[in-house]
């Protein structure tokens, strides 16, 4: 088993309960998208997957431990194999994207590396490699305040795709991202996944997206599971009892390009900072 929440419950200081009795067990490779309306708890379960909440009420285990009950270093560990694409993506705005990728693999590192590839990037052929897959390789060394909400989105999944993850968690990955390039870029993760065998957990606002890219899809609601049903057997009356108070389906809509990869500037020297 990947994870296995059960009986999940989490109150926020201000009394707002934003997850009550949540079961859900996802086995080692399943790819799975949440899906709900705004509002209905899907970040707050991400953050506990991702062991970064800790849940008021239940049983948390992840990837064979139980976070809450381990000792720091041991969360620590457990916390380096758990990749999260954050909704808005938290980079330090001066930092060059480079940098920003290869932070990805910070916690499995020893200190020296870490510190090492702060000063003159580590692996920038790896980082490059990662953005490529995203069309965004020529953007290297440029700063992340040089890049738009969606070019951002793409470096973080860079950096959780460097980072090679056991767990690989998104919250709304491409929610500043236009049809087409989402479409592609939910593709990338889901072959990811496959190709590595690796356990995917994505929140996504477009319905379509998530049912034409996961095997699986769990309907969240007022902080609790509606539904967790194969693709193919969510039926157009969930998702309208789903999205009852949005007064309508959010849906992308999919056109799709075919992937670019271009190469960036010459790896070794950094070149001088610049927005492109
Ligand atoms: N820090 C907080 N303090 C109090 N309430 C919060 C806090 N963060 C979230 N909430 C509330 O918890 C509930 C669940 O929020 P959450 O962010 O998990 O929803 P979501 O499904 O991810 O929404 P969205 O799709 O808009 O990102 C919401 O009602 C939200 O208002």
């Amino acid at each position: 088993m990947s994870f296995t929440l059960e009986g999940v419950g989490f109150t926020h200081a201000n009394g707002h309960r934003a997850l009550a009795g949540v079961d859900l067990r996802v086995a080692a490779g399943e790819r799975v998208a949440l899906i709900g309306a705004s509002g209905a708890g899907k970040t707050t379960l991400l953050r506990v997957l991702a062991a970064s909440l800790r849940p008021g009420s239940g049983r948390v285990e992840l990837l064979g431990s139980a976070p809450w009950d381990a000792a720091p270093r041991d969360l620590r560990r457990l916390r380096a194999r758990i990749g999260v694409v954050h909704q808005a993506p938290p980079i330090p705005p001066r930092q060059r994207v480079v940098t920003a990728v290869l932070a990805g693999r910070l916690g499995q590192w020893p200190l020296w590396k870490s510190l090492a590839s702060l000063v003159l990037p580590v692996d920038p052929e790896g980082a490059r490699r990662e953005l490529a897959r995203l069309d965004l390789a020529e953007r290297l060394y440029d700063r992340c305040d040089c890049l738009s909400g969606g070019q951002l989105q793409r470096v973080a999944l860079a950096r959780v795709l460097y980072q090679q993850p056991d767990l690989l968690l998104a919250d709304e990955p491409v929610s500043a991202m236009d049809p087409a390039l989402s479409e592609l870029t939910v593709a990338l993760l889901n072959d990811e996944a496959r190709r590595r065998g690796v356990t995917l957990v994505a929140s996504l606002h477009a319905v379509d997206l998530a049912l034409r890219h996961f095997p699986r899809v769990v309907g969240v609601k007022d902080g609790a599971i509606l539904f967790d049903l194969p693709a193919g057997q969510v039926s157009e009356a969930l998702l309208r009892e789903l999205y009852a108070a949005e007064g309508g389906l959010p849906l992308a809509g999919s056109p799709l390009p075919s992937p670019s990869p271009e190469a960036g500037p010459a790896a070794g020297t950094l070149p001088p900072l610049r927005c492109a």
